[in-house]
């Protein structure tokens, strides 16, 4: 049987805007995450995170995303932005993702086959939680794509998010259908990558919440 969560955490992606870290705290969002990947359009510097970072009310979290980001640089960031959370979407293994004493979630991309047979709390023993993505093996994440949840593994034996493709036109359904642990969105309250728009974010929020209650 699916847990029934009180209330399903909420995480805000890939913002660039102070405005939008402040609107974000207002909404009671849980976390909001700033992108540190090479590819990405919503790419900050560390400095910019900082800066962000003050924005966000007490209680909110503030996560750290990367892709196959070196060591040097995660611990970089790590130092100057303070994170209380980091996300890796790319080949990063346990062992590198441990390394840095803050808590983490890893990301699993669910476009394409997963070669690995071994449990995912197996591969990552250290991991806080998992995000189940939509983007394949290496690809770029924060596409604005679903992906069949059906593949969702029955029980990851950790904490999960939900993303990939998620706006406030789907929220209710995915919640319902999947109960996560929380969701995490980026394109689906954008106006352009990295320019979060406030109706659309106060929508999504209104959306979960009414699939809360609705799972209740
Ligand atoms: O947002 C990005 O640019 C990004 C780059 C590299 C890896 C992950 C990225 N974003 C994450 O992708 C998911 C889903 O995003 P979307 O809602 O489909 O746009 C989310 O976890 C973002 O944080």
């Amino acid at each position: 049987m699916k847990p029934n969560y009180f209330r399903t955490r909420i995480k805000f992606c890939g913002v660039t805007r102070a405005g939008d870290v402040r609107l974000a705290s207002e909404l009671g969002v849980d976390a909001v995450g700033f992108v540190f990947a090479h590819q990405s359009r919503r790419r900050v510097e560390a400095e910019e995170a900082r800066a962000m970072r003050s924005a966000l009310a007490p209680f909110v979290d503030s996560v750290a995303l990367f892709k196959d980001n070196t060591q040097e640089e995660v611990r970089e960031i790590v130092r100057h932005m303070r994170p209380s959370l980091l996300q890796f979407h790319g080949s990063e293994d346990d062992a590198f993702c441990r390394g840095f004493g803050v808590p983490y979630l890893k990301a699993i991309a669910m476009g394409g086959d997963d070669e690995s047979t071994l449990p995912l709390r197996a591969r990552f023993p250290g991991a806080a939680g998992f995000l189940f993505d939509s983007h394949a093996p290496g690809g770029e994440g924060g596409s604005g794509e679903t992906f069949d949840w059906a593949r969702i593994p029955q029980d990851p034996g950790k904490p999960w998010l939900l993303a990939g493709g998620l706006s406030a036109a789907n929220v209710f359904d995915a919640v319902v259908v999947t109960r996560p642990w929380g969701v995490d969105v980026s394109s689906g309250i954008e106006l352009s990558p990295g320019i979060k728009d406030g109706d659309l974010m106060r929508r999504f929020v209104e959306e979960v919440r009414r699939a809360d209650c609705h799972a209740l």
